[in-house]
């Protein structure tokens, strides 16, 4: 199966202004830069963090573990910083891998043991998790224990090692992915949604703050409108514009500058870029709207599935952009209007649901 964290990055040629995955190691430390680190300095996602504040402030003073947390949403929405967040206000240490990453049994248990109490342990892609692996981990979030295979053939015994209290946190792009004993061994499972534009916007404000650039609330909110609801893309065009102020002004982020950049990006004013525009291009013309398959989609604009599923989708489907079928992908009325074509009449493959 394709390895959609690694698409993107190597895909250079397609790579997207407005992909949501971090593209380079220059960015990942920008990204560590810009990262709230406190549940108050996390903008937006009120629902989780509310909860989140009171489970953490409710393990504290029992001086308890957190119960095991599971994330789930589309990238760039802020799992990995809500991980870090966790473990800083549990007044804790994180320590941090990834589904992938952890190829043998014995890679996850020297993890576990080395855990301190109440410590937060946070896996990344957790549903890419290898089978070996998850068996491991049942009864460590269960019972705080392990059960290890010591010695090979007919000598070979199982021992079982006590763990220190600690907390899972899991990510994951793809709640469906995961199994049913894994997903149930988390007490407290949230869903990362899409930002608002002002949540989007007060980010594109603190940012910049952060990175000493001077910006107009107008100025932030153009950007944080074009950043399909994503704060990694949000911070992203922030540089991006941030370049082009200073080249082509005086460096101050105002509407002007912002929409002007953000034209020269190719982020249209409904803040979908390139790659949004060619997957619906794609369905319009090649397919007539649709329906079509995500593999058919996947090979006429030559990238992987789950990139298209992961990435792309998310944002197109929820605003109304693009309709998942069980007979696969279609194009809406907002589609055929936004490429500034006319609609077939009803009847002709697009459901006229949105009008
Ligand atoms: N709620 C938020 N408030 C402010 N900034 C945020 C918020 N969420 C995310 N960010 C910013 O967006 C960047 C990306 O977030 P993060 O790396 O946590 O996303 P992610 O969900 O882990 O993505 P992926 O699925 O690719 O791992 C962070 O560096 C952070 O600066
Ligand atoms: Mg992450």
């Amino acid at each position: 199966m394709a390895i959609h964290s690694d698409s993107l990055s190597s895909a250079a040629p397609s790579e997207r202004i407005v992909a949501p995955r971090s593209a380079s190691p220059n960015e990942e430390s920008i990204e560590r830069a810009l990262r709230p680190r406190l549940l108050d300095e996390y903008v937006g996602q009120q629902r989780v963090r509310e909860q989140l504040e009171i489970f953490i402030a409710a393990s504290k003073k029992r001086n308890e573990s957190l119960d095991h947390v599971l994330l789930f949403g589309p990238p760039g929405l802020g799992k990995t910083t809500l991980a870090h967040i966790v473990a800083h206000e549990m007044g804790v240490q994180l320590r941090q891998t990834s589904g992938p990453v952890l190829e043998r049994p014995g890679d996850l248990a020297a993890l576990l043991t080395n855990l301190e109490r109440n410590d937060v342990l946070f896996i990344d892609e957790i549903h890419r998790l290898s089978p070996v692996v998850e068996e491991i981990l049942y009864p460590a979030l269960e019972d705080f224990q392990i059960d290890i295979l010591i010695g090979e053939g007919p000598a070979a015994r199982s021992v079982k090692i006590d763990l220190q209290p600690f907390t899972l946190v899991g990510a994951t792009t793809r709640a469906g992915m995961l199994t049913n004993p894994l997903r149930d061994r988390f007490g407290i499972v949230s869903r990362l949604e899409f930002y608002t534009s002002d949540d989007l916007a007060r980010i594109v404000s603190r940012s910049a703050h952060l990175l000493n650039v001077a910006i107009t609330p107008d100025g932030a909110m153009e950007i944080a409108r074009r950043s399909r609801g994503t704060p990694r893309i949000a911070n992203r065009l922030l540089r991006r514009v941030r370049d082009y102020a200073e080249v082509k002004s005086d460096g101050r982020i105002d509407t002007a500058t912002a929409g002007a950049a953000l034209a020269m990006l190719e982020v249209d004013p409904q803040g979908l870029d390139v790659m949004d525009r060619k997957l619906l291009e794609a369905i319009v013309h090649k397919f007539d709207g649709g329906p079509v398959g995500v593999d058919s989609l996947a090979a006429a604009i030559g990238e992987e599935r789950d990139t298209i599923e992961d990435v792309i989708e998310p944002y197109l489907i929820q605003h109304g952009y693009l309709q998942r079928t069980p007979r696969g992908r279609m194009a809406t009325q907002t589609t055929w209007r936004h490429l500034g074509l006319n609609a077939p009449a009803t009847g002709s493959g697009t459901p006229d649901l949105f009008d």
